[in-house]
């Protein structure tokens, strides 16, 4: 078996009739973080959903350590390992904290679940609370803890930093990394600059749907996210 963990050949999907993501192709190598950056609206959440199986594709082959996953929903690609933590099913406002980490069945007693915690100390002040309750930032480093806790092969994470602050960013970052060295691999959906620094081996933009690789064909990365992004 290669390095290579995840595969994505002609990747295309969207809405009803219109077509947001086009013809991606991508590989992913073990213990790989890459980061997806570009404008609002151009297609990052769409991509991710359309890996995370919660969107079905209309072309395309999706490939997890040589195994097609395309066919395969949501629950069933999160058996084989690919974890998310994706904006629209992330924290339910009814449950308690520990009740929304527990869903998974991943957040028992381990050595990652104690490392997210003492990384987090406000997760374990707020088990009790109704994750309605919490703030944006908050019910996100939820998110956060539950799909790393998960331990995929592959992990998805769509703006785990909205609404986050700049030291609870700088170790989520931490805890990507640490996770990569362990073999894990990461696509994270993300405009924040300092977290593409510090954690991505790659960069992609995304634009009118389409995939551009800028690092590490680039030497500049924050001058080329900057330019994509923002002008
Ligand atoms: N459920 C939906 N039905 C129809 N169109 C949708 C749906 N969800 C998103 N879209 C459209 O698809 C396009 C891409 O949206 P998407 O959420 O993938 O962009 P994004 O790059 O993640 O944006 P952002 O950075 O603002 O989160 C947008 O034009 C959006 O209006």
């Amino acid at each position: 078996m290669s390095d290579k963990i995840l595969d994505v050949k002609g990747l295309s999907g969207g809405y009803g009739d219109i077509t947001i993501v086009r013809d991606v192709n991508f590989s992913i190598g073990k213990g790989e973080v890459v980061c997806l950056a570009g404008r609002n609206g151009v297609g990052k959440t769409t991509l991710m959903k359309l890996l995370s199986g919660s969107l079905p594709p209309v072309t395309g082959q999706i490939s997890l350590n040589e195994n097609d996953v395309s066919g395969l929903n949501a629950f069933e690609r999160q058996q084989k390992q690919i974890s998310h933590g994706l904006q629209e099913q992330s924290v339910f406002g009814g449950l308690t904290v520990r009740d929304n980490l527990s869903l998974t069945g991943k957040w028992g007693k381990s050595p990652l679940v104690d490392r997210l915690l003492e990384a987090f100390p406000i997760i374990e002040k707020r088990y009790d609370v109704q994750a309605g309750k919490l703030s944006g930032g908050e019910r996100k480093l939820v998110s956060f803890c539950r799909a790393l806790a998960e331990n995929g092969l592959i992990t998805l994470l769509d703006e785990p930093t909205e609404g986050v602050q700049p030291e609870n960013i700088e170790r989520m970052g931490e805890v990507i990394l640490e996770q990569a060295k362990q073999g894990r691999s990461f696509i994270v959906a993300e405009q924040n600059l300092s977290l593409i620094e510090q954690i991505a081996h790659a960069c992609w933009v995304m634009d009118h749907g389409e995939l551009k690789s800028l690092y590490p064909s680039s030497p500049d990365l924050r001058g080329y996210v900057v330019k994509d992004l923002l002008i």
